[in-house]
């Protein structure tokens, strides 16, 4: 055994395995190998925790906007680490603001009540009797699981949908099929934001976590359907977020999906414009939502892996981040700052 390698030790090894004949000390042999080994492991989580001081002074205070998806959602051990992950950015000084979906769970919904709904173009057809499932779910049923989750970490998080203190006012949109619009019912943009609720949360030391129907504002006492994340990137360019985190359930944005060659690690908004046109299904509201919110002034996108056990502590803390980041437009000067790449672009 070199010195270097911490030594793992099983309780009850034979005297003689350790070079004792005498049994006394062959246990006081074997007690110094399990404390050498439990300081050595001790030392490697410090080493970790201190690998992250960079990080944490440089985002401290950081408002950070996270889109939670519905696919995310659907394994119990992912959302306990995801809880870890936002109660772990919160106590660390950062502020992040979640944002939840929940396609999976109002479909489940809608097959329980013997219900059906489509989609076109990416957009949930939506009835009347459907955005009532749609309304219940999201606000009554994800909601309220997502700030459950987040506070076994203490008294940490506050749900508040759309149409709470006029978060969101939507206008309704046609859904795009085949270049053509097509009538999707209750189904709306994002067109105003109104913050101040989220940040009396915020001020109050809590995470919001908001559900993202809005009130129609042409048509009072109506709320229409939105997708979860265009509505995740008009909140971060209201709240002037320093980041957005986009939680999916592929490794981050291909170039050629599937080809896994073709992963970006990062791209600038103007190209990320121009693979709108090439990338398809629930990779579009992403892209889209990624480009609405650099393009709002938010100084980098993030889409992310979900699946993979605390993505967002790896994302916020670690050099190479992980994932696609969307980078604001090109500049002259942008390029070779000599800054770490997942860094460049933040003052
Ligand atoms: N260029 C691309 N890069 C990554 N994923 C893509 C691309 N084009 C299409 N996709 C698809 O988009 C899906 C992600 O969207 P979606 O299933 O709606 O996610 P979520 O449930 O997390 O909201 C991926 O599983 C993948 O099938
Ligand atoms: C208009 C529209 O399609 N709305 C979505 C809202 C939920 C959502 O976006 O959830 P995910 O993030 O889990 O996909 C829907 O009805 O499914």
């Amino acid at each position: 055994m070199t010195t270097n390698e911490p030594p793992t030790t099983p309780d009850t090894l034979p005297a003689d395995a350790v070079g004792h004949t005498d049994p006394v000390a062959a246990r006081r042999h074997l007690r110094h190998l399990r404390d050498r080994a439990g300081l050595a492991s001790a030392t490697a989580k410090a080493r970790t925790l201190v690998e992250a001081l960079p990080w944490l002074e440089r985002f401290k205070g950081s408002l950070v906007v996270v889109k939670y998806g519905g696919n995310a959602m659907v394994d119990e051990s992912l959302t306990q680490s995801f809880a870890e992950d936002i109660a772990f950015l919160r106590y660390a000084g950062l502020r992040p603001v979640v944002v939840h979906g929940g396609g999976p769970q109002i479909a489940a919904m809608l097959e329980r009540l013997g219900m059906t709904s489509e989609f076109a173009g990416g957009l949930r057809v939506t009835t009347p009797e459907v955005m009532e499932v749609v309304r219940m779910v999201l606000v009554g049923q994800v909601g309220r699981q997502v700030v459950g989750l987040l506070n076994q970490h203490g008294p940490i998080a506050v749900g508040l949908s759309g149409e709470d203190a006029q978060l969101f006012g939507a206008r309704r949109r046609p859904a795009t099929v085949d270049g053509r619009p097509v009538d999707v019912g209750l189904v709306g943009d994002v067109v105003t934001v109104s913050p101040s609720a989220v940040f009396d949360i915020l001020e109050a030391g809590r995470i919001p976590v908001v559900s993202t129907i809005a009130p129609d504002l042409e048509n009072p006492g109506q709320v229409l359907n939105v997708n979860a994340d265009t509505a995740a990137a008009a909140l971060a360019v209201a709240l002037r977020a320093r980041k957005i985190v986009v939680l999916t359930d592929v490794p981050g944005i291909y170039a050629d999906w599937p080809d896994p060659e073709s992963l970006l690690s990062e791209l600038h908004v103007e190209d990320a414009e121009d693979l709108l046109t090439r990338v398809d299904s629930g990779m579009v509201p992403k892209l889209e939502a990624c480009i609405r919110a650099v393009r709002g002034g938010v100084p980098q996108a993030h889409v992310v892996d979900g699946r993979t056990p605390h993505s967002l502590l790896l994302e916020v803390f670690t050099e190479e981040g992980i994932g696609t980041m969307i980078l604001p437009e090109r500049t002259d000067d942008a390029d070779d700052t000599g800054a770490p790449s997942h860094l460049e672009g933040l003052s």
